[in-house]
């Protein structure tokens, strides 16, 4: 049976090979997986993913949100499913035939996400960017139909704010993955930083989300363990709930 912080996906948001090595002995017996993104990777590149991902049980999320021409993304994707990675992620983006080359590209080896719009991202910031209003004022909406792209370009599931499971659960089934970044603890006065839509973890395990990305409040805690062991707590109660109820996935 899957334990509650095999779910939690903790960022090393860090430039240096040494504190993102630190972090990973730190953590690895509190949180399920390692995501590296663009910082770390640029500084370190596939060396580091390699060896994060020999170093313990925990697997690893390669973040880097591909985003460029069909052929380009194929390439690139071909190029992360060697590294061994259990995660990697696209763009949603506006072209299917990207996502399609990604799915392509990944050919079965890492399960791709497709990111639908960034959990920074506001209605403010949709409007501003020229999307139609009935989008800038029912952000679930343009998630969705990115979503929808994404399951039809073959992609494993997505990741979006936990606001939006619900309604991708529901349209797309229980296998279609929902990994979650935005998570904020809602004791001990977190802040959301640039975060724009934001749940707490029982929340977002609530409304079905399979994984849950937590960086900041587990990495800038005073003792980080307690922090993700406080999390991991959490998101079982959100289980024990579920179960009592009948609503259970786990
Ligand atoms: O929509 C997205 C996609 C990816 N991220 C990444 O998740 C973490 C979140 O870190 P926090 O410190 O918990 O805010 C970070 O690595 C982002 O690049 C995201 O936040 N939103």
């Amino acid at each position: 049976m899957k334990a509650a912080k095999d779910v939690i996906v903790f960022p090393l948001d860090v430039p240096a090979p040494e504190a993102a090595r630190s972090l990973v002995s730190l953590l690895a017996d509190d949180v399920g997986m390692f995501k590296i993104g663009l910082e770390l990777f640029i500084r370190s590149g596939p060396e580091l993913v390699r060896r994060i991902d020999q170093a313990g049980g925990a697997r690893v999320f390669l973040d880097l949100k591909l985003h460029d021409i069909p052929t380009t993304v194929r390439r690139a994707m071909a190029q992360v499913a060697e590294l061994g990675v259990y995660f990697a992620t696209v763009h949603c983006g506006d072209s299917q035939a990207m996502l399609e080359a990604a799915v392509e590209g990944a050919g079965g080896r890492v399960n791709v996400l497709g990111v639908t719009v960034l959990t920074s991202i506001s209605p403010a910031d949709v409007a501003r960017a020229g999307y139609r209003q009935r989008y800038s004022t029912d952000l679930q909406r343009l998630v969705m139909k990115k979503a929808g792209m994404a399951r039809d370009a073959g992609c494993d599931g997505v990741v979006c704010s936990g606001m939006e499971v619900e309604g991708i659960k529901a349209a797309f089934g229980g296998g279609f993955m929902a990994v979650t970044p935005g998570i904020r603890p809602a004791a001990g006065g977190v802040a959301a930083d640039d975060q724009s839509r934001v749940v707490t973890p029982a929340m977002a395990i609530r409304r079905g989300a399979d994984y849950l990305v937590v960086g900041r409040p587990i990495r800038d805690a005073a003792d980080p363990r307690a922090a993700a062991r406080a999390i991991a707590a959490e998101i079982q109660r959100a289980w024990d709930e579920q179960r009592k109820s009948g609503g259970s996935k786990c």
